[in-house]
């Protein structure tokens, strides 16, 4: 049998962190070699050579730098990857070429499906708005999955030379009509007993088309984390989205 993968995982007592690492140990082909929580020294990881990050927006950045610094794989999931974070990541990543980072904003199949489908259907419709629904524990809205998808949307609407979508509201005082990403309205609900959701709702004249994903269990994320971490040293530098390991681009 080949070497197994080395990895730790950051955030390890968290909601994703605590299921990532039961992932990892249940894998023959890797194994876990360190279990990293907020004010743990990450040191040299544990001797990992991949690091899998959940952790909170504000410190994901610096987890992933101190990873990279080191020449130590990452697999992202934690949302708040801001354009200027992006950038000044891929700046650390020029001084330690062969060290590969994946951010995924959401590693669940259907959820990658979804926003693929989202992006083909949006130059054929007038309208768009997205619904994401999640545990009232998260504390970032909208979800980064949501923002992925308007991005997205609001891109490809852009490439087929459509309007903004159309909206009359001229009164809107406690922000009814929700937030704007790429001009994309999106709604944020947070409901107990709820994982994660989303719907994609398309308008077009006399017809709707509607494309929803549920995560009902954490364990539709793992899958997706399992790839990453097999994949992330094939792929050098930063990638944005796992769909890029699965050939769904
Ligand atoms: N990409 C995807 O598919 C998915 C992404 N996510 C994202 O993953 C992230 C984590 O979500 P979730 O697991 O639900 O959140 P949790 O709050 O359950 O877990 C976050 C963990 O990170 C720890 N933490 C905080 N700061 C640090 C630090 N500086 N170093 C190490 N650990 C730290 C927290 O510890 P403490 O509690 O002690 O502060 C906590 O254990 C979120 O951004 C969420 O949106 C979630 C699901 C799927
Ligand atoms: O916090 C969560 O739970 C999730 N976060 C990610 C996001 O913000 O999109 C992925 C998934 O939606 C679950």
């Amino acid at each position: 049998m080949s070497e197994r993968i080395l990895v730790a995982v950051i955030g390890a007592t968290g909601r994703m962190g605590g299921e990532a690492a039961k992932a990892v140990e249940a894998a023959d082909d890797l194994q876990l070699v360190g279990r990293f929580d907020d004010g743990d020294d990450l040191g040299n990881l544990g001797g990992a050579q991949v690091a899998v990050e959940f952790t909170v927006p504000d410190a994901s950045p610096a987890n992933v730098a101190h990873c990279v610094a080191r020449g130590v794989h990452v697999v992202v999931g934690t949302t708040g990857w801001s354009d200027e974070r992006l950038e000044t990541l891929r700046t650390q990543l020029q001084e330690s070429s062969d060290t590969g980072v994946l951010i995924a904003p959401n590693f669940a199949i259907g959820a990658l499906l979804m926003m693929s489908f989202a992006q083909q259907a949006a130059k054929f419709y007038e309208s768009v708005e997205i619904v994401e629904t999640h545990h009232p524990d998260k504390v970032d809205a909208p979800s980064g999955t949501a923002a992925r998808t308007a991005d997205l949307i609001g891109t490809a609407r852009e490439d087929a030379g459509l309007d903004p979508v159309p909206d009359a509201t001229t009164s809107d005082p406690g922000g009814a009509r929700g937030a704007r990403v790429h001009g994309i309205p999106v709604h944020a609900m947070r409901l107990r007993g709820r994982v994660a959701h989303q719907e994609v709702s398309f308008g077009g004249v006399g017809e709707a088309l509607t494309i929803r994903h549920d995560s009902f269990d954490r364990v539709s994320f793992m899958p997706g984390v399992l790839t990453g971490v097999r994949k992330v040293a094939a792929h050098p530098g930063l990638t944005v989205g796992l769909e890029h390991f699965l050939g769904i681009d």
